[in-house]
């Protein structure tokens, strides 16, 4: 079985792990590097440190999933497994040009970027291989990311800051719009926990809809659109080409990308 060191199990970290260890994956087959142990399921291997890590594990992927801030002084600590095992970063922003500087220009490099509904594997991953990545770490890489979710290879990593926004950034976008919905319902008169339970079910039922369905989401939304009727008139404030959801949701994605660039040094 393929040896996973995760190295951070926080937010990120731990949505994945709860995915493998809900798959079936085997506990015995992870160890965990991760200073602050609250996150971290019973059962898995944890070290607060990298000199901690037993002798006898050898992992064949590297997952590294601390933040992009303190990547460059993490990172050293694990060169010693390339050349054994494959990286795979998660980390916003960062580049594998980054990684080779500091694990080795040889080193096999995924840079990947998930998002957090991997917890109950319904993720979605964009992977990018480096030089050095065998077919056959590529196969292991996929293996382990379809066990939460689905999985997108690209060739040309410039893609990854625009994926970084609209996938990586994009289920906060979603939770934001219950959110809203929930506000909105309240200013409307509805008691605050009913309209955050109707914002919340209406939002998951919908993107259960949308997964399930062949349709369209422009044909799903016009499925909802009586001429003439409420959805009509909430949508022509929606879809306002000046002010709407469209020129907002465009302006939130190219800031975000741009804060991907950022953080790549
Ligand atoms: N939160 C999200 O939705 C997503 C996050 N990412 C990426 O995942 C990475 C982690 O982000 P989050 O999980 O949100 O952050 P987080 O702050 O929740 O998790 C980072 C974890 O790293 C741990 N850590 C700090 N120093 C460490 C060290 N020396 N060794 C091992 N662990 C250490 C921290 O204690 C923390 O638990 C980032 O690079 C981020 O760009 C990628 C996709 C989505
Ligand atoms: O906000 C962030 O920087 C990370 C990357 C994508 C989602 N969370």
């Amino acid at each position: 079985m393929t040896k996973i060191l995760l190295v951070g199990c926080g937010k990120m970290g731990s949505a994945m792990l709860a995915g493998w260890l809900e798959q079936g994956i085997a506990a015995a087959d992870v160890v965990v590097v991760e200073p602050n142990p609250a996150q971290v399921p019973a059962g898995v291997a944890l070290v607060g440190a990298a000199p901690e890590i037993p002798a006898a594990f050898s992992p064949d992927i590297v997952i590294l999933a601390v933040k992009p801030q303190v990547m460059a002084d993490v990172v050293p600590a694990y060169a010693r497994f390339a050349g054994q095992a494959t990286f795979l970063s998660i980390a916003a922003g960062k580049p594998i040009s980054f990684f080779q500087t500091h694990l080795g220009q040889g080193a096999a490099i995924v840079r990947a970027m998930p998002n957090t509904p991997a917890a109950v594997r319904r993720g979605i991953t964009v992977c990018c291989a480096g030089p050095g990545v065998t077919d056959q770490a590529r196969s292991s890489c996929q293996s382990l990311l379809q066990a939460v979710g689905q999985v997108a290879w690209i060739e040309d990593e410039g893609l990854m800051d625009a994926v970084t926004a609209v996938s990586g950034s994009g289920p906060a976008y979603v939770f934001l719009l219950a959110e809203v919905m929930a506000e909105a319902g309240a200013w409307a008169g509805l008691p605050a926990e009913l309209a955050a339970q109707l914002a919340r079910a209406t939002v998951a039922g919908a993107g259960e809809l949308l997964r399930q369905s062949n349709d369209s989401a422009a044909q799903l939304r016009i499925n909802v659109t009586s001429p003439g009727g409420t959805t009509a008139a909430a949508l022509a404030v929606l879809m306002d080409q000046g002010k709407g959801m469209g020129p907002l949701m465009t302006d939130a994605v190219v800031a975000a990308a741009l804060r991907g660039k950022e953080l790549a040094g």
